[in-house]
């Protein structure tokens, strides 16, 4: 196994199973990836609805897949366009390294600290029960908010460093929200890749 694979935090939140790696990839390959997704991704903003009220979604994303089917959230479908070679290399690292076989993966490009991500949990019947998340941070780093959907005294808060790897899985989408929050600081672009098993 890769040696800068084996740094792995557990953290210890209940009711759920999440696992940061830092140097899932390293500084080099981030910096590759992060130039080629950047460059090549068919990168598109949808309208969300929130509160009977539609606005841009605070970020880009696109959708990827090996298969056609569509993936809705938030009242947006989304239809996969097919994974490239990059993606590939990445869909099957994870394969390898965690041993989980990934079918889908949503790109998410966040041009500034007025892009994010607002509270939700990946919790789409699509997804199945207990869905494992793996989410490659590359670029800038971010700020990754967890918060328990019960217990409110329940928070963390984490840095999702670029080459890192966040894998989610067991009980945390049926038990935690997530979000990137926005910020005022003047920072640099950051691009996320969550692979996902769309069933
Ligand atoms: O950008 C991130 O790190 C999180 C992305 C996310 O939560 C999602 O796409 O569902
Ligand atoms: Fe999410």
């Amino acid at each position: 196994m890769n040696p800068l694979f084996t740094q792995k935090i557990e953290l210890q939140l209940p009711d759920s199973d999440i696992i940061y790696y830092p140097n899932f990839l390293s500084a080099a390959e981030a910096h590759h990836y992060f130039k080629v997704f950047k460059e090549t991704t068919p990168w598109q903003q949808d309208d969300i609805t929130i509160f009977g009220k539609t606005h841009p979604q605070p970020r880009l994303t696109a959708l990827f897949g090996e298969n056609s089917k569509p993936y809705s959230y938030s009242n947006i479908t989304m239809h996969p366009h097919e994974f490239t070679t990059e993606l590939l290399e990445l869909r099957n690292k994870l394969q390898r390294e965690i041993g989980i076989h990934f079918t889908s993966c949503l790109l998410n490009l966040y041009r500034d600290g007025k892009d994010s991500n607002g509270w939700h949990a990946d919790d789409e019947k699509a997804l199945g029960k207990n869905p494992a998340i793996a989410s490659i941070s590359l670029g800038q780093e971010r700020y990754f908010h967890l918060k328990h959907k019960l217990k409110k005294d329940l928070k963390q808060k984490l840095l999702l460093e670029h080459g890192s790897l966040l894998l989610m899985k067991g009980e945390t989408q049926h038990c935690w929200y997530h979000q990137i929050p926005k910020t005022a600081r003047p920072i640099q672009e950051r691009i996320n890749i969550t692979f996902r098993v769309i069933k």
